[in-house]
C-alpha cells in the first residue's frame, strides 16, 4: 500500500465527490480522479504480473487475478464507485470531506459503496503483500455508475466477460448486511445474504388537459385528476405477499433466537402467518419485505400561476416483490387508478431476479457463511433473503445463476436510513473488519470443494 494508514485511503476516496445526478449526468473529473486514486494508494494490485487491469465504459475497472489452477471456476467480487448526490443541509460533517472523528469515517459513499471498493483492493493489496497467489482465479468488478443503472459500467464488463466466454462459480456484491434491531424484541444480530433481488418499475402517469385562463377554471384541472390517481395508488397498498417467498424461512430460521411466546409464533406459521405478515406490514422498513411497495417519487405541472396547467406528470418507483411480475403489478395499478384520462408510460421496468441456490453444494453461499462465522462469530443466523434495493450485480445473470448481495457490516435503523440519506458513516472498526472478511474470503475461495482455512492470518 502507498504511504496512507488503512483509513486514510477510505477518508481520501470519500473526498472524491463521484456523483451519479442523473440518468446522463455523471461527474466525469472526479470519476477520472478515481481511477488515478486507486493506481496510487494500492500499487502492488497494479503492478502485480498476474493482476491485469483494464477500464471499461470509461470509468469503470475490471482486474482480473489470475489463479494457479485453471480447473477451479472463477468468481467475481462486486462494488460501485459513484455515489448519490448529498446536499450539505442537516450532516454533522459536509458529506464529501472523508472526516475521521470519533471512530468513524464520515460521509458519501460510506456505507454505499466506497467501504466495499476500498475494502476489496485493500485485501488484495494485503494478500499480494504477503507474496499470496491464489488457486481460484476471480475477478474484480467496480462499476461507476450503479446509481444511475450501471448501463454503462456493469452491462459492458458483463458483455465483454460473456464475449469472453466466462462462466463465474458466483457473484457477491453489495446488498444486505448484519442487521441489528430491525426487530422488536431479537436483541442478537443476524446476517441475511440476498439470494435474489426485487424487480423495479419506474412508471410515468400524465394527464393531459385543455389549458386556459386561471379565472374561470374547469370542474377539473389535469393536476387535480392526476394528484387524486397518485393518491389512491399511494392509499392502496398491493397485496400482501408474505408467506410466498422467503421471508417465510427467513423468519423460520430466526424462530429460536427470540424469547417466548415469539418463539412459538414463529414456528407455527401456518397457524401465526396471519398475525406475523400484519405486525410485519406496520413498519415501514419491514413492509418492503412483504409486498410491491409503491413510492410516489417525483411530481411536475404548471407553467403560470394564472394559466390552468395542460399537462401532469408523476412519476412513480415500485418495486416489484419477489412473488409477482412487472405485468401483474401494471395491471393492478391500472385497476386501482380506473381512470382512462390518465395515461401510463413505463420508463425502465425489470422483474424480481432469479433466487440464487443456497443450500450446501452452494459454494458461493457456503463461503459468504463460513466467512461470517470465522470472523462474526458472535452471529449465531445466517439466513437467505431478499434484497430491496437493485444491484449492479442484476446485469450479470448471464454469467451465473449464483449471485449473492452482502456486506459484511452491522447494519441498524439508523444506518439503513443513512444510505442515499445524512449522516453516512462507517466506523473505523467495521471497515477494517469488512477488509478482513474479504481477506478471508478469497483464502477460502481457493477450496475445491469443502471449504479450507486460509493461509495468512491478518
Ligand atoms: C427479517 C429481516 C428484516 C430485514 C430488514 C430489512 C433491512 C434492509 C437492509 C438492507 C437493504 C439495503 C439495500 C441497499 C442496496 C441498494 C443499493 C441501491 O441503492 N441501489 C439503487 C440502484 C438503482 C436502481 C434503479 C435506478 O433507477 C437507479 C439506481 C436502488 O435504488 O435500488
Ligand atoms: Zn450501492
Ligand atoms: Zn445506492
Amino acid at each position: 500500500m502507498g504511504r496512507k494508514s488503512c483509513t486514510g485511503v477510505v477518508t481520501g476516496a470519500i473526498h472524491i465527490p463521484t456523483v451519479s445526478f442523473g440518468p446522463k449526468e455523471i461527474n466525469t473529473t472526479a470519476l477520472a480522479e478515481f481511477g488515478e486514486y486507486i493506481r496510487s494508494v494500492f500499487p502492488t494490485v497494479f503492478k502485480t504480473s498476474f493482476v491485469q487491469h483494464e477500464v471499461i465504459g470509461e470509468y469503470s475497472h475490471l482486474f482480473t487475478v489470475q489463479g494457479s489452477d485453471p480447473s477451479l471456476q472463477p468468481y467475481m467480487l462486486l462494488a460501485h464507485s459513484d455515489v448519490v448526490p448529498a446536499p450539505d443541509e442537516g450532516w454533522e460533517v459536509p458529506p464529501f470531506s472523508g472526516l475521521e472523528r470519533d471512530g468513524f469515517i464520515h460521509g458519501r459513499g460510506t456505507l454505499d459503496n466506497k467501504n466495499s471498493v476500498m475494502a476489496i483492493l485493500q485485501a488484495l493489496e494485503l494478500l499480494l503483500l504477503r507474496n499470496y497467489i491464489p488457486r481460484r482465479s476471480f475477478f474484480i468488478a467496480l462499476g461507476h455508475d450503479e446509481e444511475i443503472s450501471g448501463h454503462n459500467g456493469a452491462q459492458k464488463i458483463s458483455a465483454l466477460l460473456q464475449a469472453r466466454g466466462v462462466q463465474l462459480a458466483f457473484i457477491v456484491d453489495e446488498g444486505n448486511f448484519i442487521l441489528d434491531g430491525f426487530i422488536p424484541n431479537l436483541k442478537k444480530p443476524f446476517a441475511i445474504i440476498a439470494v435474489t433481488e426485487k424487480g423495479a418499475i419506474n412508471l410515468m402517469l400524465q394527464v393531459n388537459t385543455t389549458p386556459g385562463h386561471s379565472s374561470a377554471p374547469p370542474k377539473e384541472t389535469s393536476i387535480g385528476i392526476l394528484a387524486a390517481a397518485v393518491s389512491r395508488l399511494e392509499q392502496t397498498p398491493m397485496p400482501n405477499m408474505f408467506g410466498s417467498g422467503l421471508l417465510k424461512m427467513t423468519l423460520q430460521e430466526l424462530a429460536h433466537e427470540f424469547p417466548f411466546p415469539t418463539n412459538i409464533i414463529l414456528s407455527n406459521l401456518w397457524l401465526f402467518g396471519p398475525l406475523v405478515s400484519r405486525l410485519i406490514e406496520r413498519n415501514y422498513i419491514t413492509n418492503a419485505l412483504v409486498r410491491t411497495t409503491t413510492a410516489l417519487t417525483m411530481f411536475n405541472a404548471g407553467v403560470k400561476v394564472n394559466v390552468i396547467p395542460p399537462v401532469a406528470q408523476a412519476i412513480i418507483n415500485f418495486r416489484v416483490d419477489p412473488a409477482q411480475t412487472v405485468q401483474e403489478v401494471l395491471e393492478l395499478v391500472k385497476n386501482i387508478v380506473a381512470d382512462n384520462r390518465v395515461q401510463f408510460h413505463v420508463l425502465s421496468a425489470i422483474d424480481p431476479l432469479p433466487v440464487s441456490p443456497s443450500d450446501h453444494q452452494a459454494l458461493g453461499y457456503q463461503l459468504l457463511r463460513q466467512t461470517i462465522r470465522s470472523v462474526f462469530p458472535e452471529v449465531n443466523i445466517v439466513a437467505p433473503g431478499v434484497c430491496i434495493g437493485n444491484t449492479d450485480s442484476r446485469h450479470y445473470t448471464n454469467l451465473t445463476t449464483s449471485i449473492y448481495r452482502f456486506n459484511p457490516l452491522y447494519l441498524n435503523p439508523q444506518s439503513f436510513q443513512s444510505i442515499h440519506g445524512i449522516n453516512e458513516k462507517i466506523s473505523v472498526r467495521a471497515y477494517e473488519t469488512q477488509v478482513k472478511f474479504i481477506f478471508e474470503f478469497i483464502q477460502n475461495a481457493d477450496t475445491d470443494q469443502e471449504p479450507v482455512p486460509h493461509l495468512h492470518e491478518l
